[in-house]
């Protein structure tokens, strides 16, 4: 990046990422959680990089293009996109990456990016714009979804019923997200604390939970996850508690030895996440709003890695497992109706000894 010489005190990026793609964090929560909080937080950690924010708000009406603020160094500048649908997450795939990586031929190359969302953004459709145009060649990829939580509040919004069954954007923001940032915990007792810790973990027990008080929190800790990379999913922490309200999004994992038939996954994947074949005990459609999994290949000295947000899936053969290491098949799934004894049978007709 040739600009980096202008810039004073600049902290070395480490990107794990080949090439210098620019990595952009989501940041989903609802109204009032600390977002904006978290973003100055950042911004200040990380003074020296050339870290863009950008702004996704919904407007009234239809309008054709909206607003992008975008800071850098503290400096804000505003920048207008044009998109058809009048907004970055609703837009056509990508329109708002296509407007990102013009923003940056135009102001030069960021060190990162930090996209904010509305409060009632659904982060699924957000996160599928910005990780399939990893594979088209795009400048920017996706490394994670962070989602503030508001101590106080969080459980009361988990709780919200909208009409038709529609599940709440607060238990959407948490199932789709990388890391979970519990803040305002200086409103909450610990009881109060821990029950909504035990909620959380039900509904995702794949994301990394933090507790921080004014959004105060180790940014390497949240940068530059690569969470839709080939990272693997063996930090897991799987839930046992019992849910006091009723959860209808959860988290449901599973291990095994053996080797998978790659065949019979990917139809397996096919049929649960295009067709929307499965379905539980009761009839209701199986959704997954997010999937994670390594597995072992016969013969094949690397791990494959598969991911999902919602229907796009994608599989990558990754590192190599190391030697005298277990070789496991391990997968996460995260959505609506999960029926655990269907996943599980289903995951385990396609592996084989
Ligand atoms: N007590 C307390 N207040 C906090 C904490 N974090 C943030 N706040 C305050 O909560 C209010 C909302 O914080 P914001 O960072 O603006 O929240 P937001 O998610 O960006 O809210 P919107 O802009 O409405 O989407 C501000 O007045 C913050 O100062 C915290 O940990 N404890």
């Amino acid at each position: 990046m040739s600009d980096d010489e202008d810039i004073p005190n600049l902290v070395p990026i480490e990107n794990e990422r080949e090439g210098d793609k620019v990595p952009i964090t989501v940041i989903t929560g609802f109204l009032g959680s600390g977002k904006t909080t978290l973003l100055n937080y950042i911004l200040t950690e990380q003074h020296g990089r050339r870290i863009a924010v950008i702004l996704n708000e919904f407007g009234e009406g239809s309008a054709i293009e909206k607003s992008m603020s975008v800071g850098q160094s503290g400096e804000l500048f505003e920048e207008w996109l044009e998109l058809r649908n009048g907004c970055l997450c609703c837009s056509v795939k990508d329109v708002g990456v296509k407007a990102i990586e013009n923003l940056m031929k135009k102001k030069g190359k960021f060190d990162y990016i930090l996209l904010e969302t509305t409060g009632l953004a659904d982060p699924g459709p957000i996160a599928s714009m910005f990780w399939l145009d990893d594979e088209l060649c795009s400048d920017i990829y996706l490394d994670g979804i962070i989602t503030v939580t508001d101590a106080k509040y969080c459980l009361q919004h988990l709780k919200e019923v909208k009409p038709d069954n529609v599940i709440n954007e607060c238990i959407r923001q948490i199932a789709l997200a990388d890391v979970i940032i519990l803040n305002k915990t200086d409103l909450v007792d610990e009881v109060s604390l821990s029950e909504l810790k035990n909620e959380i973990k039900i509904i995702n027990s794949m994301s990394t939970l933090i507790e921080t008080q004014y959004s105060k929190i180790d940014v390497g800790v949240i940068l530059n996850l690569n969470a839709y990379g080939t990272n693997c999913p063996d930090t897991l922490t799987i839930s046992t508690g019992e849910s006091h309200i009723d959860p209808l999004v959860t988290t449901a994992t599973f291990e095994t030895g053996g080797y998978i038939n790659i065949e019979k996954l990917e139809s397996f994947f096919n049929d649960l996440l295009w067709e929307k074949n499965y379905k539980d005990s009761s009839g209701n459609i199986i959704e997954i709003y997010r999937m994670k999994g390594v597995f072992s290949v016969r013969g094949d000295g690397k791990r494959h890695i598969v991911q999902a947000v919602h229907e796009i899936f994608d599989r990558s053969r990754t590192s190599d497992w190391e030697e005298g290491e277990e070789k496991i098949n391990r997968i996460i799934f995260i959505g609506r109706n999960i029926d655990r004894t269907i996943l599980k049978n289903s995951f385990l007709s396609c592996i084989s000894d």
